[in-house]
């Protein structure tokens, strides 16, 4: 790194489109080495961020600064890589040719053989850009977003399409990235992905953020518990459907599976019932879960 400016820096950045706010007063900076998921629903503003963050749209408020410059100029030092999700791939190209030209534009470039290499197209360097499946020219594209030796790489769901093993590949590939010093920063609808990859997950919602922290600090804050047990005898629905702290109940013939803020008096609660239950395990929510807790209370809040 040769400035101690952070590799990102939102400050209360806002962009809306007529009456839809798509990014409202985020205020957000980035350090190096974080590998960063960008979480959040549909319409939630994610890749109105990353254009935000690439210059590609402007705020209509707020500032946005990379390496303590303007995204413009951090990306034309070639200190950013962009892997985009409607990133069109040049027609009548081979992959091999389009490689050497994003390389031949980078301030800092790599070899194409090397690149190539790295995202796993060198087999099919010959093959034409239009003729490639979906999960090929993923990875195409994230051989452009790598084809220098860029600080920030922003990745906007860079997986879809792609093949269990492609994609294991593919996260081997940016945490070595992470482990070099690079920030890498990437949208997904994916969770376990962000659970398995990042050291820091954002929640987006509504353009504003909802939750910034570790994967398990995000659950943690979500601060519900799942209980699962079974029943031997009868199950008195309406009963189990009453236990306090019940956020949300799956009763599935014999088996119950139960969502609660303090799953210790849930439990308690359901000794109370006369209920005996089998089984019983208490664990904590998966990352999926903690994102649906903390956005559907913001929705309900919001109602
Ligand atoms: N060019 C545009 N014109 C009008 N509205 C837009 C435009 N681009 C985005 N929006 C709106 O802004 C909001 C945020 O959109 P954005 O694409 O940033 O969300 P997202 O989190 O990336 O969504 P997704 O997960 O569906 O890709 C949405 O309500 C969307 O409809």
């Amino acid at each position: 790194m040769t400035t101690t400016a952070p590799v990102v820096a939102f400050d209360q950045v806002s962009k809306a489109y007529d009456a839809v706010r798509a990014v409202d007063g985020l205020t957000l900076g980035l350090s190096p080495g974080q590998t960063v998921a960008l979480l959040g629903p549909n319409g939630a503003g994610k890749s109105t961020t990353l254009d935000l963050l690439l210059g590609l749209k402007r705020p209509d408020s707020g500032t946005v600064r990379l390496f303590g410059t303007s995204p413009r100029d951090a990306i034309v030092a070639g200190r950013v890589g962009a892997m985009l999700q409607s990133g069109g791939l040049m027609d009548e190209v081979t992959v091999a040719e389009l490689v050497r030209l994003a390389c031949d534009l980078h301030p800092k470039p790599y070899r194409p053989s090397e690149v190539l290499a790295r995202a796993g197209v060198a087999q099919i360097a010959d093959r034409k850009v239009d003729k490639l499946s979906g999960g090929q020219a993923q990875r195409v594209r994230f051989a452009l977003a790598t084809a220098g030796d860029s600080d920030l790489i922003v990745l906007d769901e860079p997986t879809t399409g792609m093949d269990v093993t492609t994609r294991q590949a593919f996260w081997a590939t940016m945490r070595e990235q992470a482990d070099q010093g690079r920030t890498v920063l990437f949208a997904t609808h994916y969770l376990e992905e962000a659970d398995a990859v990042a050291d820091r997950v954002l929640v987006l919602y509504r353009g504003r953020l909802l939750a910034d922290g570790t994967a398990a600090e995000i659950k943690a804050k979500a601060g519900a518990r799942r209980v699962s047990f079974e029943v031997a005898g009868a199950i008195d629905e309406p009963a189990l459907r009453a236990l306090p702290f019940l956020t949300g109940i799956d009763i599935s013939g014999r088996t119950v599976r139960i969502q609660s803020s303090d799953a210790d008096a849930t439990v308690h609660a359901l000794y109370g019932l006369g209920v005996h239950p089998r089984n019983l395990e208490v664990a904590g929510l998966g990352l999926e879960q903690a994102f649906v807790a903390i956005t559907t209370a913001e929705e309900a809040k919001s109602r």
